[in-house]
């Protein structure tokens, strides 16, 4: 696990990530105006808002992928809004995307094994000094992806080709891969997306499996039957801005959250 971001039970007050005023602007567009919350330490937080309300800009700028215009980001009390996403992923931040990318012709345990960080078979010196660490290793690595195609339920097909997956499946494959860099909190993207109902399920409960392991998540998701199943707090944002924050119910009801919505549809 990354050394900035502690698993809960550790340190319960600092907030695993924060925003701060966090600004985005592309040319004249204010994607990301002046937003700020908490993710606390143990929960499952979701971000909803309706298509182009800035969800997927703030995910970018949370993993690094971007820079803000202003603001600050803050891993485990950390700032980090300058640093490149590879560093936050070595501080406990992991991320998915809506679309998984996995190399189809690689096993799914190859596919988990490469996003294993740091291996010493990355370093060619060390490769040819240290043999043996580097068999080592891989060993290891090999052990804890098998473990984790077993967390995400896809043990029966670890060595299978990853073309062979559905959109589900490969759901489930990005969520191993996250895993194994240890991460403290996950960003999800849309896990729900183009996923069948029976799959839907197995993703929810694998979720909440590896929240009660202690890993936070921080999910966007137009499905709202699942954010209300999983989300122990939802965001909405809309037009670039944090409009409210609440629970599930909370925020459904909220006169402003409608006619976000409603004006997004007309
Ligand atoms: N690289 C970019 N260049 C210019 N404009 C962008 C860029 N990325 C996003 N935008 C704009 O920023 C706004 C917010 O987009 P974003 O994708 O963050 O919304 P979203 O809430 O994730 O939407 P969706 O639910 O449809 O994925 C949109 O108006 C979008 O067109």
């Amino acid at each position: 696990m990354g050394d900035t971001v502690k698993r809960h039970g550790a340190d319960t007050q600092q907030p695993v990530l924060a925003a701060k005023n966090v600004v985005r602007r592309f040319g004249g567009l204010v994607a990301v105006n002046n937003v700020s919350f908490d993710v606390r330490a143990g929960e499952i937080l979701g971000l909803i808002g309706p298509n182009g309300a800035g969800k997927t800009t703030m995910f970018d700028l949370l993993a690094g992928s971007i820079l803000p215009s202003s603001g600050e980001i803050y891993l485990g009390g950390v700032p980090v809004s300058g640093e490149a996403a590879h560093r936050r992923i070595g501080r406990g931040l992991g991320r998915t995307f809506q679309i998984p990318r996995p190399l189809p012709n690689l096993t799914l345990i190859e596919n988990v094994m490469l996003a294993a960080q740091g291996q010493t078979g990355e370093r060619l010196l060390a490769n040819f000094l240290t043999p043996w660490r580097v068999a080592a290793e891989e060993k290891a690595a090999a052990k804890k992806a098998a473990e984790l195609l077993e967390l995400v339920s896809l043990n029966r097909l670890a060595h299978e080709p990853a073309r062979v997956l559905s959109g589900g499946q490969r759901k489930l494959l990005e969520l191993a891969r996250v895993m194994m860099a240890d991460p403290a909190i996950i960003l999800l993207d849309e896990p729900a997306a183009g996923v069948n109902a029976t799959l839907l399920e197995v993703i929810i409960d694998r979720i909440r499996d590896i929240n009660e392991s202690g890993i936070t998540f921080l999910l966007i998701e137009h499905n709202i039957d699942m954010v209300t199943r999983l989300c122990h707090r939802v965001l909405v944002m809309a037009s670039g801005e944090l409009l409210c924050e609440g629970t599930a119910d909370e925020v459904a009801r909220d006169p402003r959250v409608i006619e976000a919505y409603l004006g997004g549809a007309a």
